[in-house]
């Protein structure tokens, strides 16, 4: 009875699941490097797929030199995951590597049952997350894109009838059209989405119109940024123990203890290795990361990887385009360690660390008080032009780290984008006895 209910409110029978996850011998993938371990990885492979609603029968894993181009794995490797299948009955092998389409169609007839791979899994996922209109659209341009490849299968297309992992979305009734009407279907999308554009960038335009800075909560998955943006905003946006809980960008204006206004934006949680694909069609749900006016980096600090993830979602800010939008970091999840809340200071002056708990809401003011400050007058931001003679002032900027970036004029000025403390500018330029001209 419990089980027609689930089927009923449009829920997928749980599968079992058979993972599979290959070791191609790079150094940095070993147990006691300071990178992902394998345990680290089978951990989050894991995760992915409860998150994807199904359970871990088995996870196989082995080594390789490279893949093989007809099963990925070897012959022998293939048996023992064949084997695996029938002994638990399984509905799916999910691989955590990207297979391609003739290995995707070979693994399903050898095996008899379907095989999925990262990609797909994590569109699964974006598939059951996604909130709004463009999030979903997304998906299921990226998912139509994945599928277009795959069209001619064996195995799944009796299967596809049932639902389940990678079933979803637009599948069930895609798989009986033909490539024209899939190439129809994403024209359509791009169109819809190009409308959803224009209309984010009215927004953007009205929010730069009013001044009212952006302020982005960016991390990897599970650290704990929608929790955060519920307390700070005290909406019910969705926050859960699942991979993804989060798809789409969510906007709130927040007033801060000095009468300052913020736009504050919760964005989906990053992830290693993100295929491709998904980077570029994620590209507009993170728009509001590249144009925020702060990025708060999330951090979950109990977690023993996270200078690992640190390091990983700063890539992710760079190959986005963000790396000169000023951060802080947010040492969350302090309740779990010996941490006490506290502030810790760069060498500009301004704040680089705020430790707090978003779960018990400890440090939550000094984080308030933080993002105040550095929007506060007493921080000065802006363009500066300095004539090559003020090299040294230059130096001292960088010094502080106050430098966001730079670009040298026709004439051999130093054009700088700076942020800083006014008063330690102000001891800076007294020092100089020189004045500047500031652009903007
Ligand atoms: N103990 C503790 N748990 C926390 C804290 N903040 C968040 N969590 C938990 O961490 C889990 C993930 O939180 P979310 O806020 O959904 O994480 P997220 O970063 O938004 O994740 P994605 O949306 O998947 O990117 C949830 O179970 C939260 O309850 C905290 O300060 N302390
Ligand atoms: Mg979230």
């Amino acid at each position: 009875m419990e089980l027609f209910d689930k089927l009923s409110q449009g829920e997928a029978l749980i599968e079992s699941a058979i993972l599979v996850q290959i070791n191609f011998g790079s150094n940095n993938r070993s147990q006691h490097s300071s990178g992902a371990s394998s345990t680290q990885d089978e951990h989050e492979f894991k995760e992915l797929v409860r998150s994807a609603g199904a359970i871990t029968s088995t996870l196989i894993t082995g080594s390789r030199a490279s893949p093989d181009s007809r099963y990925f794995v070897g012959t022998g490797k293939a048996d023992e995951i064949k084997t695996a299948v029938k002994q638990h009955d399984a509905d799916v092998v999910i691989f955590d590597h990207s297979l391609s389409p003739a290995q995707e169609r070979n693994l399903e007839r050898l095996f008899e049952c379907r095989v999925l791979d990262r990609t797909a899994l994590i569109l699964d996922i974006f598939a059951q997350r996604a909130q709004s209109h463009e999030g979903k659209l997304q998906v299921e341009l990226a998912q139509l894109k994945h599928m277009s490849t795959r069209l001619v299968r064996g195995w799944t297309h009796l299967e596809r009838q049932k639902g389940g992992i990678g079933m979803r979305g637009p599948g069930e009734t895609q798989l009986e059209t033909d490539r024209r009407l899939l190439s129809i279907r994403i024209k359509q999308i791009n169109k819809r989405l190009d409308k959803v554009n224009k209309q984010r960038e009215q927004g953007r335009q009205l929010r730069q119109k009013t001044e009212i800075p952006t302020v982005s909560l960016v991390g990897y998955t599970n650290a704990g940024k929608s929790t955060l943006f519920n307390k700070i905003t005290g909406s019910g946006v969705y926050a859960a123990d699942q991979l993804f809980a989060t798809l789409d960008p969510t906007l709130r204006r927040v007033n801060l203890p000095d009468q300052q206004s913020i736009v504050l934006a919760d964005t989906v949680g990053f992830i290693r290795d993100l295929p491709h694909d998904l980077v570029a069609a994620f590209r507009a749900t993170l728009q509001e990361t590249i144009e925020a006016d702060l990025i708060l980096h999330v951090i979950d600090s109990s977690d023993e990887n996270r200078d690992f993830f640190r390091e990983q979602v700063n890539n992710v800010i760079q190959e986005l385009g963000a790396e000169d939008v000023q951060q802080v970091e947010v040492m969350n999840k302090i309740d779990l360690t010996e941490q006490e809340p506290h502030v810790e200071e760069g060498h500009n002056g301004l704040p680089a660390r705020v430790w707090l708990s978003s779960l018990t809401g400890e440090g939550l003011e000094a984080l308030s008080e933080t993002i105040a400050a550095i929007f506060a007058k007493n921080t000065f931001r802006g363009k500066l032009r300095l004539h090559p003679a003020l090299a040294r002032l230059r130096a001292q900027l960088y010094e502080d780290e106050a430098v966001v970036s730079e670009s040298i004029s026709d004439k051999g000025e130093y054009l700088l984008d700076v942020v800083i403390q006014q008063r330690r500018f102000d001891t800076m330029l007294g020092k100089e006895e020189l004045t500047l001209e500031q652009v903007q």
